[in-house]
């Protein structure tokens, strides 16, 4: 088990994968932990991977209060941390902004980026605090199965693992889910991203109900020079609903852009 400790209490992360081999970072999305990404490491054993739980999620504390730059922030300790030089940035979702950030404030750290299933701006005010109310007033358990909606395509909510990954949503930290919707409700990345001044590709699901594809492509034609896919068949997880698809682009986008 690794940890970093971090002033607001200890980040668990974890590292896969052959010691020479191309590093990967990756940032999950709100509600799940870095499992998230398994089957999608299962199609790729050549990557150094790295990844963490961000506050509030998986082994991770709950850390308080927080925005996106916070959380880019315990990323960028992170590869200080292990000396892991300049790196490619995975995201998704909320790990997708965290993508957006790292790379606007340490080029120095990030060679290229990689955003998933994520927006410059996602949801409204209004929408976040609904959804923080209807945390606060029931749990988790009250929105989990239409989060699971929003996430899966019908094909995918027919197999077992759905129960598996509701769980993941329910047994979260409510203290740490409300404070990552906080930092979604407050977080535009418009002046930053548009910016952006390196390698980029970004992926869309064809299904997401939560960051709908329009919405991604729109972001991808904010940032100069990047990339786009539509993963077909595929919700707000792409990379657990299509690993291959998403190994695929991925792959493809390590052999133009790691050293
Ligand atoms: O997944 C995220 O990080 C935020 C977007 C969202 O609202 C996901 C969901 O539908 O629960």
């Amino acid at each position: 088990m690794q940890v970093l400790t971090r002033p607001w209490g200890a980040m668990h992360y974890r590292i896969d994968g052959p010691a020479d081999g191309p590093v990967v970072v990756f940032a999950n999305s709100l509600g799940t932990d870095l499992r998230l990404w398994d089957q999608l490491l299962d199609e790729l054993p050549q990557i150094r991977a790295v990844r963490f739980d961000k506050r509030g999620h998986g082994l991770s504390d709950e850390g308080g209060d927080y925005g996106v730059d916070d959380l880019a922030d315990d990323a960028a300790a992170l590869i200080e941390h292990l000396g892991l030089g300049r790196v490619i940035f995975v995201g998704l979702s909320i790990g997708g902004m965290i993508a957006q950030n790292i790379s606007a404030r340490r080029p120095d750290l990030i060679r290229a980026a990689v955003l998933s299933n994520t927006a410059v701006k996602m949801g409204t005010q209004q929408s976040w605090s609904e959804r923080i109310a209807a945390v606060r007033d029931a749990g988790l358990d009250s929105i989990a199965d239409v989060i699971m909606q929003r996430w899966f395509a019908p094909t995918f909510r027919a197999r077992p693992e759905l129960a598996a990954w509701r769980n993941m949503v329910v047994r979260t930290s409510g203290n740490g889910y409300i404070a990552a919707c906080h930092a979604l409700a407050n977080a535009d990345l418009t002046a930053t991203t548009r910016k952006l001044a390196l390698p980029v590709t970004v992926i869309a699901g064809d299904q997401d109900g939560s960051s709908p594809a329009e919405l991604v492509k729109a972001t991808a034609d904010l940032i100069p020079g990047a990339t786009f896919h539509v993963i077909p068949d595929a919700g707000h997880l792409p990379c657990v609903e299509q690993p291959a698809a998403f190994a695929a682009i991925l792959r493809n986008f390590l052999q133009d852009h790691s050293r």
